[in-house]
Protein backbone atom coordinates (compact mmCIF):
# COMPACT_ATOMS: atom_id res chain seq x y z
CA UNK A 1 0.00 0.00 0.00
CA UNK A 2 1.70 3.47 -0.98
CA UNK A 3 2.36 5.50 2.26
CA UNK A 4 0.28 8.40 2.88
CA UNK A 5 3.47 10.49 2.17
CA UNK A 6 3.27 8.83 -1.26
CA UNK A 7 -0.28 9.67 -1.57
CA UNK A 8 0.22 13.48 -0.82
CA UNK A 9 2.57 13.42 -3.35
CA UNK A 10 0.29 13.41 -5.82
CA UNK A 11 -1.28 16.20 -4.96
CA UNK A 12 -0.22 19.47 -4.28
CA UNK A 13 -0.26 21.37 -1.35
CA UNK A 14 -2.32 24.53 -1.61
CA UNK A 15 -2.90 26.17 1.21
CA UNK A 16 -1.32 26.13 4.73
CA UNK A 17 -3.32 24.15 7.01
CA UNK A 18 -4.63 25.59 10.47
CA UNK A 19 -3.29 23.41 13.21
CA UNK A 20 -5.92 20.61 13.39
CA UNK A 21 -5.36 20.80 17.37
CA UNK A 22 -8.06 22.44 19.46
CA UNK A 23 -7.65 24.87 21.85
CA UNK A 24 -5.09 23.86 24.71
CA UNK A 25 -6.28 22.49 27.73
CA UNK A 26 -2.29 22.42 30.38
CA UNK A 27 -0.77 18.76 29.24
CA UNK A 28 -1.26 17.15 32.16
CA UNK A 29 0.48 13.46 30.74
CA UNK A 30 3.54 12.96 33.62
CA UNK A 31 6.76 12.56 32.52
CA UNK A 32 7.13 8.55 33.40
CA UNK A 33 5.94 6.42 32.03
CA UNK A 34 2.32 4.42 33.33
CA UNK A 35 2.54 1.36 34.71
CA UNK A 36 1.43 -0.58 31.60
CA UNK A 37 3.99 1.60 29.10
CA UNK A 38 5.44 -0.87 26.59
CA UNK A 39 9.48 -1.05 26.94
CA UNK A 40 10.27 0.67 23.21
CA UNK A 41 11.70 -1.43 20.14
CA UNK A 42 14.47 -0.68 18.14
CA UNK A 43 13.36 -0.88 14.39
CA UNK A 44 14.92 -4.05 12.75
CA UNK A 45 16.38 -1.83 10.19
CA UNK A 46 17.25 0.78 12.53
CA UNK A 47 20.97 2.90 12.05
CA UNK A 48 23.53 0.49 13.50
CA UNK A 49 25.04 1.53 16.77
CA UNK A 50 27.40 4.07 16.14
CA UNK A 51 25.88 5.43 12.86
CA UNK A 52 25.48 9.08 12.50
CA UNK A 53 21.63 9.70 12.60
CA UNK A 54 22.22 12.60 9.92
CA UNK A 55 19.51 15.81 9.85
CA UNK A 56 16.01 14.95 9.41
CA UNK A 57 15.43 18.48 7.46
CA UNK A 58 18.48 20.62 6.20
CA UNK A 59 16.87 23.57 7.36
CA UNK A 60 16.15 22.13 11.09
CA UNK A 61 17.59 24.96 13.65
CA UNK A 62 18.86 21.49 15.90
CA UNK A 63 20.23 19.08 13.21
CA UNK A 64 20.04 20.88 9.97
CA UNK A 65 23.69 20.94 7.78
CA UNK A 66 22.11 24.10 5.38
CA UNK A 67 20.36 26.17 8.42
CA UNK A 68 23.48 28.48 9.30
CA UNK A 69 21.89 29.78 12.31
CA UNK A 70 21.16 26.04 13.93
CA UNK A 71 23.09 24.03 16.70
CA UNK A 72 24.63 21.43 13.67
CA UNK A 73 24.01 18.46 16.55
CA UNK A 74 24.91 15.24 14.89
CA UNK A 75 23.44 12.30 17.01
CA UNK A 76 24.57 8.59 16.64
CA UNK A 77 22.24 5.96 16.96
CA UNK A 78 22.97 3.73 20.33
CA UNK A 79 22.75 0.00 20.78
CA UNK A 80 19.43 0.26 22.45
CA UNK A 81 16.63 3.01 21.85
CA UNK A 82 19.04 5.76 22.53
CA UNK A 83 21.52 8.09 20.90
CA UNK A 84 24.52 10.19 21.82
CA UNK A 85 25.15 13.51 20.17
CA UNK A 86 27.90 16.54 20.84
CA UNK A 87 27.09 19.95 20.88
CA UNK A 88 29.82 22.77 21.43
CA UNK A 89 28.24 25.77 23.04
CA UNK A 90 29.01 29.05 20.68
CA UNK A 91 29.62 32.61 21.41
CA UNK A 92 26.08 32.99 19.34
CA UNK A 93 24.82 30.66 22.54
CA UNK A 94 24.95 32.71 24.96
CA UNK A 95 22.82 34.13 27.55
CA UNK A 96 25.09 35.77 30.43
CA UNK A 97 28.56 36.71 29.32
CA UNK A 98 30.50 33.31 28.38
CA UNK A 99 27.47 31.07 29.17
CA UNK A 100 25.01 29.50 27.17
CA UNK A 101 21.28 30.35 27.14
CA UNK A 102 19.49 27.94 29.06
CA UNK A 103 16.77 27.84 25.97
CA UNK A 104 19.65 26.84 23.38
CA UNK A 105 20.67 24.18 25.94
CA UNK A 106 17.09 22.84 25.91
CA UNK A 107 17.40 23.09 22.24
CA UNK A 108 19.82 20.51 22.11
CA UNK A 109 18.11 18.18 24.88
CA UNK A 110 15.12 18.70 22.37
CA UNK A 111 17.10 17.61 19.15
CA UNK A 112 18.95 14.98 20.63
CA UNK A 113 15.52 13.83 22.28
CA UNK A 114 13.87 14.48 18.68
CA UNK A 115 16.47 11.88 16.55
CA UNK A 116 15.24 8.84 18.89
CA UNK A 117 12.46 8.49 16.61
CA UNK A 118 15.04 7.30 13.75
CA UNK A 119 15.74 3.95 15.93
CA UNK A 120 12.23 3.24 16.19
CA UNK A 121 10.84 4.55 12.42
CA UNK A 122 8.47 6.81 14.53
CA UNK A 123 7.62 10.58 13.39
CA UNK A 124 7.37 12.04 17.14
CA UNK A 125 6.85 15.39 17.85
CA UNK A 126 7.44 17.12 21.68
CA UNK A 127 4.36 17.31 23.86
CA UNK A 128 5.86 18.13 27.09
CA UNK A 129 9.78 18.93 27.69
CA UNK A 130 10.96 20.10 31.50
CA UNK A 131 14.65 20.72 31.99
CA UNK A 132 16.94 21.00 34.03
CA UNK A 133 19.36 23.02 34.98
CA UNK A 134 22.15 21.49 37.21
CA UNK A 135 25.36 23.39 36.32
CA UNK A 136 26.14 26.74 34.38
CA UNK A 137 28.05 25.86 30.94
CA UNK A 138 30.54 28.11 29.68
CA UNK A 139 30.93 28.95 25.93
CA UNK A 140 33.60 26.20 24.36
CA UNK A 141 32.56 23.80 26.22
CA UNK A 142 31.28 20.74 24.22
CA UNK A 143 28.19 19.05 25.98
CA UNK A 144 28.08 15.22 25.47
CA UNK A 145 24.43 14.48 25.29
CA UNK A 146 22.82 10.85 25.77
CA UNK A 147 19.16 10.60 25.10
CA UNK A 148 16.89 7.47 25.50
CA UNK A 149 12.92 6.16 25.54
CA UNK A 150 12.08 4.57 28.77
CA UNK A 151 8.55 3.95 28.13
CA UNK A 152 5.96 3.99 24.75
CA UNK A 153 2.04 4.10 25.88
CA UNK A 154 -0.22 4.44 22.61
CA UNK A 155 1.26 7.32 21.00
CA UNK A 156 3.63 8.91 23.75
CA UNK A 157 6.53 7.93 23.81
CA UNK A 158 9.00 8.85 27.38
CA UNK A 159 12.52 9.06 27.15
CA UNK A 160 14.91 11.23 29.06
CA UNK A 161 18.62 13.01 28.22
CA UNK A 162 21.31 13.95 30.13
CA UNK A 163 24.38 16.65 28.37
CA UNK A 164 27.56 15.88 30.46
CA UNK A 165 30.72 17.77 30.66
CA UNK A 166 34.24 17.51 30.77
CA UNK A 167 33.42 14.34 28.47
CA UNK A 168 30.81 11.45 28.26
CA UNK A 169 31.51 9.82 31.82
CA UNK A 170 31.71 13.61 33.34
CA UNK A 171 29.20 15.92 35.50
CA UNK A 172 25.90 15.91 34.09
CA UNK A 173 25.25 19.86 33.30
CA UNK A 174 21.55 19.61 32.14
CA UNK A 175 18.89 17.27 31.88
CA UNK A 176 15.83 16.40 30.57
CA UNK A 177 12.13 14.55 31.07
CA UNK A 178 10.29 14.56 28.03
CA UNK A 179 6.99 13.17 26.28
CA UNK A 180 6.78 12.41 22.56
CA UNK A 181 4.07 12.35 20.70
CA UNK A 182 3.76 9.93 17.55
CA UNK A 183 2.26 11.53 14.72
CA UNK A 184 1.72 10.96 10.75
CA UNK A 185 3.57 12.93 8.03
CA UNK A 186 0.60 14.88 7.45
CA UNK A 187 1.17 16.94 10.52
CA UNK A 188 3.77 18.78 8.74
CA UNK A 189 1.71 18.56 5.24
CA UNK A 190 -0.70 20.42 7.16
CA UNK A 191 0.65 22.45 9.24
CA UNK A 192 3.63 23.64 7.72
CA UNK A 193 3.80 26.59 6.01
CA UNK A 194 3.56 26.02 2.15
CA UNK A 195 6.67 27.40 0.51
CA UNK A 196 9.11 24.87 2.78
CA UNK A 197 5.93 22.16 2.51
CA UNK A 198 6.60 22.33 -1.70
CA UNK A 199 10.24 22.71 -1.39
CA UNK A 200 10.40 19.95 0.93
CA UNK A 201 8.36 17.68 -1.06
CA UNK A 202 10.14 18.25 -4.14
CA UNK A 203 13.67 17.19 -2.75
CA UNK A 204 13.89 13.57 -3.34
CA UNK A 205 16.61 13.25 -0.33
CA UNK A 206 13.59 15.04 2.03
CA UNK A 207 11.35 12.76 0.78
CA UNK A 208 13.34 9.56 1.45
CA UNK A 209 14.06 10.57 4.75
CA UNK A 210 10.43 11.34 5.65
CA UNK A 211 9.73 7.90 4.29
CA UNK A 212 12.52 6.22 6.32
CA UNK A 213 10.74 7.69 9.61
CA UNK A 214 7.40 6.41 8.47
CA UNK A 215 7.59 3.12 7.82
CA UNK A 216 6.16 0.81 10.41
CA UNK A 217 7.42 -2.31 11.92
C1 LIG B 1 8.39 15.64 2.16
C2 LIG B 1 7.93 16.50 3.43
C3 LIG B 1 7.91 15.77 4.66
C4 LIG B 1 8.16 16.59 5.89
C5 LIG B 1 8.35 15.70 7.06
C6 LIG B 1 9.73 15.81 7.64
C7 LIG B 1 10.13 14.58 8.44
C8 LIG B 1 10.13 14.89 9.89
C9 LIG B 1 10.71 13.78 10.66
C10 LIG B 1 10.93 13.92 11.95
C11 LIG B 1 10.56 15.16 12.68
C12 LIG B 1 11.15 15.19 14.05
C13 LIG B 1 11.15 16.61 14.53
C14 LIG B 1 11.94 16.70 15.79
C15 LIG B 1 12.27 18.14 16.09
C16 LIG B 1 12.67 18.29 17.52
C17 LIG B 1 11.49 18.15 18.39
C18 LIG B 1 10.56 19.36 18.26
O1 LIG B 1 10.93 20.45 18.56
S1 LIG B 1 8.97 19.07 17.65
C19 LIG B 1 8.24 20.73 17.63
C20 LIG B 1 7.60 21.10 18.93
N1 LIG B 1 6.34 20.37 19.15
C21 LIG B 1 5.22 20.69 18.49
O2 LIG B 1 5.16 21.55 17.67
C22 LIG B 1 4.00 19.90 18.86
C23 LIG B 1 2.76 20.79 18.88
N2 LIG B 1 1.61 20.03 19.37
C24 LIG B 1 0.84 19.33 18.54
O3 LIG B 1 0.99 19.36 17.34
C25 LIG B 1 -0.22 18.48 19.18
O4 LIG B 1 -0.53 18.98 20.45
C26 LIG B 1 0.24 17.00 19.32
C27 LIG B 1 0.46 16.39 17.92
C28 LIG B 1 1.51 16.86 20.16
C29 LIG B 1 -0.87 16.20 20.05
O5 LIG B 1 -2.07 16.46 19.41
P1 LIG B 1 -3.08 15.26 19.07
O6 LIG B 1 -4.41 15.87 18.75
O7 LIG B 1 -2.50 14.37 18.03
O8 LIG B 1 -3.09 14.48 20.45
P2 LIG B 1 -4.28 13.73 21.18
O9 LIG B 1 -4.91 12.75 20.24
O10 LIG B 1 -5.17 14.72 21.87
O11 LIG B 1 -3.48 12.96 22.35
C30 LIG B 1 -2.81 11.72 22.12
C31 LIG B 1 -2.16 11.33 23.44
O12 LIG B 1 -1.04 12.21 23.68
C32 LIG B 1 -1.23 12.97 24.90
N3 LIG B 1 -0.79 14.32 24.62
C33 LIG B 1 -1.26 15.16 23.71
N4 LIG B 1 -0.60 16.31 23.73
C34 LIG B 1 0.31 16.20 24.69
C35 LIG B 1 1.32 17.06 25.19
N5 LIG B 1 1.50 18.28 24.68
N6 LIG B 1 2.11 16.62 26.20
C36 LIG B 1 1.95 15.40 26.71
N7 LIG B 1 1.00 14.53 26.29
C37 LIG B 1 0.21 14.93 25.30
C38 LIG B 1 -2.73 12.91 25.18
O13 LIG B 1 -3.00 13.05 26.55
C39 LIG B 1 -3.09 11.54 24.64
O14 LIG B 1 -2.74 10.59 25.61
P3 LIG B 1 -3.75 9.35 25.93
O15 LIG B 1 -3.72 8.49 24.67
O16 LIG B 1 -5.10 9.96 26.17
O17 LIG B 1 -3.15 8.67 27.09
Amino acid sequence: MASSLARRLGAPVTAVGSAHVSAAQPSKTPLVPPDDAVAPVRHPEAPAPGELLGSHYAQCFGCGGEQPHGLHLEARAGEGVNVTAEFTVRTAHQGAPGLAHGGVLATALDETLGSLGWLMHVIAVTGRLETEFVAPVPVDTVLHLDARVTGVHGRKIYCSATGRIGGPEGPVAVRADAVFIEVKVEHFLDNGRNEEIQAAMSDPDQVRRARAFEVNP
